[in-house]
């Protein structure tokens, strides 16, 4: 499971460099355990990545490094090869949380000000788009709209900040279907036109499926699987079969389910398993639940470090 820089990548903005690089990451939180621990990953611009794991794995943590809001305890991230604390890093970055950090006494068309008065680079055609089309009226109160209005500010000021490495940080939890829809497919359409890194968290798994082109899982701290996304669906085969019918092949199952008398399994090949299995590639949502399903002790999560940082060292 390698990063595939090789992929060619999206949209005119792209650029060579990595849009986020982590080496030897790690965050522990005043008085607390370590909250991330040993990352090494690369995502490279133009993806769009899913951070996936379960509550508590690390991922708010991860993409508020990234944001640089907090400091790192150890290692370092980069973005577009520069450290996230430069002021240039900073420029070419936006954050969205469910949080979102608005005034609440300011009007939309306020809010909306302050960002084109704050970003040189302003888009005032993005910016409005997003807010047109949830019939926001420019004189409401931030602090009167509902959850998933502020949500549709929020990224209406991260897209006409135009941001080259977009944070996601479980933005649309609070938004409707209909509106989740229109947003993420907005957001993957800027994206793609102008070539967007997003790093997006979701606990929804199906909300990735067909927009997600790269893949950070993230347990206990550490990153368990990291990398292109349709080659790491090319190294897994789900295998179902007849309880007892036929031993699995030793050392590559990620989990083995026994219902009745079905048996299903993940293995970590991308060769389709010989005997009495029907054996196939798993779909994102199958890949991600046994992984969420079985997770493996710290040390056995430990990321090497990428090639060329070893061989730097030696
Ligand atoms: N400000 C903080 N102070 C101390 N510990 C923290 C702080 N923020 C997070 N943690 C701890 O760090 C670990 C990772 O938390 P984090 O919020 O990054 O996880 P997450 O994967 O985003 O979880 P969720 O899916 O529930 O949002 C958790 O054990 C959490 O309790």
């Amino acid at each position: 499971m390698t990063d595939a820089t090789s992929v060619p990548a999206r949209g005119a903005a792209a650029e060579d460099r990595p849009a986020v690089e982590a080496v030897g990451l790690g965050k522990r939180y005043r008085g607390g355990r370590w909250a991330l621990r040993d990352c090494h990953f690369t995502v490279p611009a133009g993806r769009i990545c899913g951070v996936v794991g379960a509550n508590g794995a690390g991922k708010s943590t991860l993409l508020t490094l990234a944001a640089r809001l907090i400091d790192p305890t150890e290692g370092e991230l980069r973005v577009f090869g520069e450290a996230s604390s430069t002021p240039r890093s900073r420029a070419r970055v936006a954050y969205v949380t469910q949080e979102k950090p608005l005034y609440p006494s300011f009007t939309v068309a306020e809010t909306l000000r302050i960002g084109r008065e704050l970003n040189p680079g302003w888009d005032e055609e993005a910016a409005r788009r997003v807010v047109d089309l949830g019939e926001l009226h420019p004189r409401s109160r931030i602090g009167a709209l509902s959850g998933g209005q502020r949500t549709r500010i929020a990224l209406a000021l991260a897209l006409g900040k135009r941001a080259e490495l977009l944070l996601l940080d479980e933005p649309m939890a609070d938004l409707d279907p209909l509106a989740r829809h229109e947003l993420m497919g907005l957001l993957m359409a800027e994206a793609a036109e102008r070539g967007t890194t997003i790093l997006v968290s979701s606990h929804i798994l199906p909300e990735l499926d067909g927009v997600i082109d790269h893949l950070l899982l993230v347990q206990a701290g550490r990153i368990r699987l990291a990398g292109d996304l349709e080659e790491i669906l090319d190294g897994h085969q789900l295998l179902t079969g007849v309880a007892g019918g036929a031993e699995l092949p030793a050392g590559i199952a990620v989990e083995r389910r026994v219902r009745g008398r079905q048996v299903t399994a993940l293995l970590h090949t991308g060769e389709p398993v010989d005997g009495p299995w029907e054996s196939v590639r798993p779909s994102l949502e199958e890949l991600l639940l046994a992984y969420l399903r079985t997770p493996l002790p710290p040390a056995q999560l430990a990321t090497p470090a990428p090639a060329t940082d070893r061989e730097a060292a030696a």
